[in-house]
This record gives C-alpha cells, sequence and structure tokens, in this order.
C-alpha cells in the first residue's frame, strides 16, 4: 500500500521526520504543506531542519481584521487565532505548550498548581469564576500556568469564602486570561493534533501583530527536554507545618512525629498539608538536594513531590539523590513528576503522552485490589511500563487510556503514582496512599 507523506511525517514524528526531509528541496515541502500533507504540529521542526525561513508559516490576518469587541489573541503555532475578551493582566505570554482540563470545580487550585509551568490552561468547562477566589485556596503563592483560556466572560463571584473576583486576582498574580473562545473546538484540536505552542495576548493597546505572535509560539521548542522543576522549587530548606482544610475547623493543626522529608520539584501544598495530617513533621528541601542534604535531616522517610517539566531533564540531577535515598533503604512515595523520577531511578523510562491527563475524573484501577478510584490528574509525560526493570511492580493503571498510574517496589520500601491523592481540587478516594506512606516509617 503507498504511504502518503502525511502519514510518513506521523509515523516518524516531526524531528525524525525533519532529518529524512533535509536536503529536500525548499520548492517541494512548499507544495506538499499547501497541499495539507504536513500536519501543522511538525512544521516548525520540519523548517527549523530543512533551513526554510520561518516567514514561511501561513500567513495569519493582519492587524486590520482584529473581530469587533476582540481584545485579547490566543495564536497557535500553526497561526491560527482564536479571538476574544482579554481579562487578568495586560501583556503578552511568554510561549507555552496548550493544554485543557476537564475539571468543573477548584480552577484556583488548578491554576497555583506549579506542575502548570510552561502551559497555557483551557478549561473545558464553560463557567469559570463563578465562585471568585481566595487567599485559602491556593497550591502555591503564585500562578505558574503562563495563561487562562475560558469560554464566558467571568461573572461576579457567588461564594461566601470569595475575597475577589477572578479577574482582579489573576491581575494580581501577572497572568492574561482570554474569555469568549469556543473552548470545544479549541480542545478537540489539541486532542486531535497534540498539544500545540501558543502564546496568549492581552496587550494594554489593543495592538496585535499576529505574524509574530505565531512566528514565537512557533519558534519555542515545547516541553520535551525542559528541567522546570528547576526554576518552580523553593531555594532553600523549610520546616512546612500546617494540615488539611476542613469546613468546620479551616486548616488543621496536627501533631507530628516521624520526619519526613519533601523534596519539591514543585510541590503542591496541599500534598505537604496531607503529610502533615497524616502525622508528619514535613521538611521541604530545594529539587536538587543531594542524597546527603536529604538524609542530614535524618527522615524516617522521603516525599518526591509533583512538578512542571520533562522528568527526564530534571531526573539528570534528581535519579542520583533518590537512588542515595533508595540505597539507604529510607520507604519513598512519589506523586506525578516524584513517580517519574522515582521509576527513572529504579531504570524505567517515561515518554511523553499523545493527549495528556488532566482534570479531577480520571478513573484509575489499582490492579492490587481491583477497586477504581477516581482521581485528580495532571500530567502529559507517563512511565513507559515496558521499561520497568524485574522486581517493579505495577500497581495502577489509566481506566482511559491504559497508561500507567502506579508503581511500588517492596524489596526497596519504595512506591509511587501518577495521579494527585491530595486531590485540590477533584475526588479524595486516593488519599488512603498518605497513610500507606506513614504506616511504613519506622
Ligand atoms: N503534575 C505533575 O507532576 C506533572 C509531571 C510532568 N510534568 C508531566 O507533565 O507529566
Amino acid at each position: 500500500m503507498p504511504i502518503s507523506i502525511a502519514d510518513l511525517i506521523e509515523l516518524l514524528g516531526g524531528p525524525e521526520a525533519a532529518a529524512t526531509l533535509t536536503g529536500v528541496s525548499p520548492d517541494a515541502i512548499r507544495k506538499w504543506r499547501a497541499a495539507g500533507a504536513i500536519p501543522s504540529r511538525h512544521w516548525p521542526a520540519i523548517m527549523s531542519a530543512t533551513g526554510l525561513p520561518m516567514e514561511d508559516l501561513p500567513r495569519p490576518p493582519v492587524e486590520s481584521d482584529t473581530p469587533p469587541g476582540a481584545t485579547a489573541a490566543l495564536v497557535l503555532a500553526d497561526g491560527s487565532v482564536f479571538w476574544g475578551r482579554g481579562f487578568g493582566a495586560h501583556g503578552t505570554s511568554t510561549p507555552a505548550e496548550l493544554c485543557f482540563n476537564t475539571g468543573m470545580t477548584g480552577y484556583q487550585e488548578t491554576l497555583t498548581d506549579p506542575s502548570y509551568a510552561g502551559q497555557i490552561i483551557t478549561f473545558t468547562f464553560p463557567h469559570i469564576g463563578n465562585t471568585g477566589a481566595n487567599e485559602e485556596d491556593c497550591e502555591a503563592a503564585q500562578v505558574f500556568a503562563r495563561g487562562l483560556v475560558v469560554k464566558e466572560d467571568p461573572t461576579a463571584p457567588s461564594n461566601y469564602r470569595a475575597t475577589t473576583d477572578l479577574d482582579v486576582w489573576l491581575r494580581r498574580m501577572g497572568v492574561p486570561g482570554i474569555a469568549g473562545v469556543d473552548t470545544r473546538a479549541l480542545t478537540l484540536r489539541i486532542r486531535d493534533l497534540g498539544a500545540p505552542s501558543a502564546v496568549l495576548s492581552f496587550p494594554a493597546d489593543g495592538k496585535f501583530d499576529l505574524a509574530a505572535l505565531a512566528a514565537t509560539a512557533a519558534a519555542w521548542s515545547g516541553l520535551n527536554g525542559l528541567d522546570l522543576a528547576a526554576e518552580v522549587s523553593c531555594t532553600q530548606p523549610y520546616e512546612w507545618t500546617g494540615g488539611t482544610w476542613s469546613w468546620e475547623h479551616g486548616f488543621a493543626t496536627p501533631e507530628t512525629r516521624k520526619t519526613v522529608v519533601a523534596v519539591d520539584y514543585g510541590a503542591k501544598r496541599n500534598i505537604l498539608r496531607s503529610l502533615a495530617s497524616a502525622g508528619c513533621k514535613v521538611i521541604v528541601v530545594p529539587a536538587n538536594a543531594s542524597a546527603n542534604d536529604i538524609l542530614q535531616h535524618n527522615p524516617a522517610g522521603v516525599f518526591l513531590s509533583n512538578g512542571p517539566g520533562d522528568p527526564a531533564a530534571t531526573a539528570r540531577y534528581a535519579v542520583p539523590a533518590i537512588q542515595g535515598v533508595m540505597y539507604m533503604k529510607i520507604p519513598i512515595f512519589g506523586i506525578c513528576l516524584g513517580h517519574q523520577l522515582l521509576a527513572t531511578a529504579l531504570g524505567g523510562k517515561t515518554y511523553k503522552l499523545e493527549r495528556g491527563h488532566r482534570g479531577a475524573n480520571q478513573p484509575v484501577k489499582d490492579l492490587v485490589t481491583g477497586k477504581v478510584e477516581i482521581t485528580s490528574q495532571n500530567h502529559g509525560f507517563a512511565v513507559d511500563e515496558k521499561s520497568l526493570p524485574e522486581g517493579v511492580e505495577v500497581t495502577h493503571v489509566s481506566l482511559f487510556d491504559g497508561s500507567n498510574e502506579g508503581i511500588a517496589c517492596k524489596a526497596k520500601k519504595v512506591f509511587s503514582v501518577q495521579y494527585h491523592p491530595e486531590a485540590s481540587p477533584g475526588p479524595s478516594d486516593s488519599s488512603y496512599l498518605f497513610k500507606r506512606f506513614v504506616d511504613m516509617l519506622a
């Protein structure tokens, strides 16, 4: 069966296809592209490998095309433009991976999750902002996401816990938002084309240079190979105090006994709170802490946090530290990026998912008990089960796409999950994992 250029490029993936196209005449490449034979997400790689100038990307409409009422634009690397109404902070985001999150609640926790560094978040739920914003529902002191895309304009908040509205809060956080976007069309595009690079622009003067915005997005190398944990981590060790929040009591002040060192690759606060509420005295150390830096606190256990970016890039310095801790037979628990790093330290590999998992309704099967948990998730990379060495057990699997969601190595007293047992936002079906970890500690 003859294979088309488009199939060939899809099959090889962008960079490999680009390499095979080196030496092919620019005119031929232009012709294929004009005929729609080159999937748009591979253009940047192919164009940079073949030396074709970026100006060859299709020209987006000129400035005078700004539709009436539009004050912000989401511009994708392929030059397509989604117009809307800006809110939050004026300005233009740095280029980022455009992803979507299916959560219906908890937008403030999602926005402050440091694992979203390097990404622009599209919410598929159309009404974002209804419950305003407050000081308590923050998973970090700032928003690391580079922009926010929503369907409806945020309305005035209706919630007794709100202290301000989403627009004002986002402005304070210095992050631009865009409303009025057809988020269903955008989500289908992200699903079908893979998470594209994009720039969100909400300029104070209302002027758009769309060609420049598209070129900025297209020139960005994407999340592959990027170590973002180092950018969002704390810089000095500190002790975390404070437990989880409840409606009756607010934040708990639990009694803590066993010392746990939590490596901060971009830790969400509710993980630290969950560890404290499970009885841990939590010492947080920076992402680049060595095994010695960790062990000097004499921990009963070590926790590896969630975090942004490509796990393979962070692994370069995180894996030797984790292996040093494992050598001392200290129990380890990892979540999300922490799961990917633990798997790497055990000899496994990670890869980028075709479609990331982001939302609060992700079914995961516990292969040990056969039970299904509905989980909160936010990841674009995953552990390759085939790469796991003997002695490492696969404990959880995604019921959406069969990808890995958890591992354990009993001999080494370590386990980890790809999803978020601390919820925030989302269901707390999996909160038992914090107790399981504490029960392992001497
Ligand atoms: N929430 C996380 O820790 C995300 C891990 C990693 N950055 C990924 O996208 O897969």
